[in-house]
């Protein structure tokens, strides 16, 4: 078994690739229905604003929108570890089902290569985690995967942005980037002073509004702020993830298109679905369109890592970033034997 590459919240490789994704709209505001449209997608009123809400605190493992009843959160757990095994306990047969195959490692970052933590800019690898991700060949594909790069020059690069040693493969969204700066500016501006603990993240193509460090009283005039400086710019969309709203360009691309577009870069577009065997590890719900190509393709591993019942596409699942570098060390030794061997 051969592991061939590593995508760090995405991951790798030199050479330009040009792929431009079809686009649903022009990221200026302006006229024409489409743009009517996505702007009354975020002008639906209180109602809209409720189900907000109810998806952040969901967003939150602590809660549940309704209490369990006494041992059915068990049963819950049991049937969901039955349909989603850990990737651990299964290793064997992962290992078995990879020999003699190219192995494509796509590895997300939050949560999943790093803790969760209050500080997004204290989330970063512990070094044990990082020796085991270190590849002369890493791609890194941030902003959820419209931001592609190949390697970076510096082999000890510790955090999650690529810098300007790596080279840019694929950016769809890259005509957004003025709109992104100006949206940036303004959810500085209006909504760090007035809700206390928001803190705003320019990602370049993805702008993350966190509010895990923010009273939960303050959710909804944070959603609110957020929804009205979008108003201006219907061209872009407003998802979730864990404790955070994100506001992205609305293209048509995901972490499911980069990773088709990773492993064309790779060289294994055409390859014989035998010959690969491709693992994506994502703790986040849009690491779930990644999940769903995998399974539509009928190739390879998806490992959710969560350890709450959650929806998924994956096939496996893994409990936190601890396991996850367990089954990382697993895989290098096994990876290791098969060199040796094969010497
Ligand atoms: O899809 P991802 O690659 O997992 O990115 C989603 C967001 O991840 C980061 O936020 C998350 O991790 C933070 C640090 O642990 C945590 O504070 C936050 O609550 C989590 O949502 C990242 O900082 C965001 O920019 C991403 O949008």
């Amino acid at each position: 078994m051969t592991k061939h590459g590593v995508v760090l919240e995405d991951v790798a490789a030199a050479r330009h690739f040009s792929f431009p994704p079809p686009r649903t709209t022009t990221p200026t505001a302006g006229g024409g229905d489409s743009f009517r449209k996505l702007a009354a997608q975020v002008d639906l009123g209180a109602a809209v604003v409720g189900s907000w809400l109810d998806s952040m605190k969901a967003s939150s493992p602590r809660h549940r929108l309704m209490a369990p009843l006494p041992g059915a959160a068990d049963a819950e757990h049991d049937d969901w570890m039955e349909r989603h095994p850990s990737a651990l306990d299964r290793f064997d047969a992962l290992a078995a089902a990879a020999k003699g195959k190219q192995v494509a490692v796509f590895l997300d970052y939050d949560g999943t290569l790093s803790p969760i933590v209050e500080d997004p800019d204290r989330a970063v690898m512990t070094d044990e985690v990082f020796s085991f991700v270190r590849l002369a060949e890493l791609y890194y594909a941030g902003s959820h995967g419209m931001d592609i790069r190949g390697p970076t020059a510096d082999p000890n690069h510790h955090g999650k942005a690529a810098d300007s040693s790596s080279s840019v493969l694929c950016q769809p969204a890259s005509e957004f980037l003025p709109v992104m700066e100006e949206v940036y500016a303004a959810l500085v501006s209006r909504v760090e002073p007035s809700i206390p603990g928001a803190k705003v993240e320019n990602n370049k193509f993805c702008l993350s509004v966190h509010f895990r460090c923010v009273e939960e009283a303050a959710w909804a005039p944070l959603f609110e702020l957020v929804r009205a400086v979008l108003r201006d710019y219907p061209g872009l969309r407003l998802t979730q993830g864990r404790k955070v709203l994100e506001v992205r360009p609305m293209i048509r691309w995901d972490k499911g298109k980069a990773l088709e577009f990773l492993l064309t870069a790779l060289g294994f577009a055409d390859a014989d679905k035998d010959d690969v065997f491709p693992i994506y590890v994502g703790d986040d719900r849009t690491d779930e369109d990644a999940f769903r190509v995998l399974r539509a393709r009928g190739q390879g591993a998806g490992i959710l890592v969560s350890r709450f019942p959650k929806e998924t596409s994956a096939s496996f699942t893994l409990r936190d970033p601890a396991e996850v570098k367990d089954f990382l060390r697993k895989l290098v030794v096994v990876n290791a034997d098969a060199d040796t061997n094969n010497s």
